[in-house]
């Protein structure tokens, strides 16, 4: 019986670099935070303390900031395979890199009907993101959204579930829908628009959450993955994580006044936390374009 290393892992985490693209005197602005993790043959590292492998993670840190300054950064993705690419070909021992981007969104202020040149406002806490594992010469693409908030004022019931000596909920044929998206799409190559992929994953899951007469948030989230997989042969699989924002009705009988739906107590916790893979039946998982990731 011994003791070994199991898999491990080792970068910078939650770099936070913001670039200027400063060629015209209309600005533009990138707000991002980058994590890199490398993995490779560093059993010496752990068992004996050899860093001979291990490239700082301060290197890798300094790494983004100067990739970002070298060439213009582009989509999240192909920024995260530059990257993943220049640690997995230069980095001795290292054979594998995850790079993790979340973008996060600033928008023109508007002046006189306009966006400005160079000033932004922080648009919402959507972020998109990315998780790209290089690996050897092969590369894994899961892209992403996450904290996007939506509701749904009506189109949405709850009925019909068990009942047990615990059960107080009461069923409903009308109530407030509302959630926080995260979503994580597998490509299955990297021969993508990314930018035009995102934006029209993007809004095939909203039509499909805002037009879905929803029985529950979990047939909310199968067709929200449903309708990403028709319109996009080049992705693979779409996992979903969906807290559900509960809207508990306020009873104003106190007052002596009916409430018909309109009125609300937003609870922040506890929250129902619907989560699933919807996939294609006819495509091999890929476990390392997962590996470290949540499940959902
Ligand atoms: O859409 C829902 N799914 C559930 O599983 C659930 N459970 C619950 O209490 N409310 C809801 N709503």
């Amino acid at each position: 019986m011994g003791i070994v290393m199991g898999p491990n892992q080792y970068g910078k985490a939650e770099v936070r670099l913001v670039a200027v693209d400063r060629d015209t005197p209309r600005h533009s602005v990138k707000d991002l935070t980058v994590s890199t993790s490398l993995r490779g043959d560093l059993d010496a590292a752990h068992l004996s303390g050899d860093n001979s492998k291990v490239l700082p993670t301060d290197t890798q840190k300094n790494t983004v900031y100067a990739f970002a300054k070298e060439a213009p950064i582009g989509e999240i993705e192909d920024f995260a395979l530059r990257l993943g690419r220049h640690f997995v070909g230069t980095a001795d021992g290292i054979t594998e890199a995850r790079v993790l981007i979340d973008e996060h969104s600033w928008e023109r202020i508007p002046v006189g009907g306009t966006g400005h040149d160079h000033s932004f406002a922080r648009s919402s806490d959507e972020k998109r993101t990315t998780a790209v594992t290089v690996e050897g010469d092969q590369a894994h693409v899961v892209s992403g959204l996450k904290d996007l908030v939506v509701l749904k004022s009506t189109g949405s019931e709850f009925w019909g579930y068990p009942k047990d000596r615990y059960t107080t909920l009461a069923e409903t044929t009308d109530r407030i829908l509302a959630t926080a998206v995260t979503a994580r799409w597998r490509y299955l190559h990297t021969d993508v628009d990314w930018g035009k992929s995102f934006e029209s994953i993007r809004a095939t899951m909203l039509e499909a959450f805002a037009c879905t007469h929803s029985y529950a948030l979990q047939q909310t989230l199968y067709e929200m993955g449903k309708a990403a997989l028709e319109k996009h042969p080049e992705v693979a699989e779409v996992r979903l994580s969906l807290p559900n924002k509960h809207h508990f009705l306020v009873d104003l009988a106190f007052c002596g006044l009916e409430n018909d739906n309109e009125v609300f107590y937003a609870a922040d916790r506890p929250y129902g936390l619907i989560e699933g893979v919807v996939k294609r039946d006819d495509v091999e998982d890929d476990p390392k374009a997962w590996y470290t990731l949540p499940e959902f």
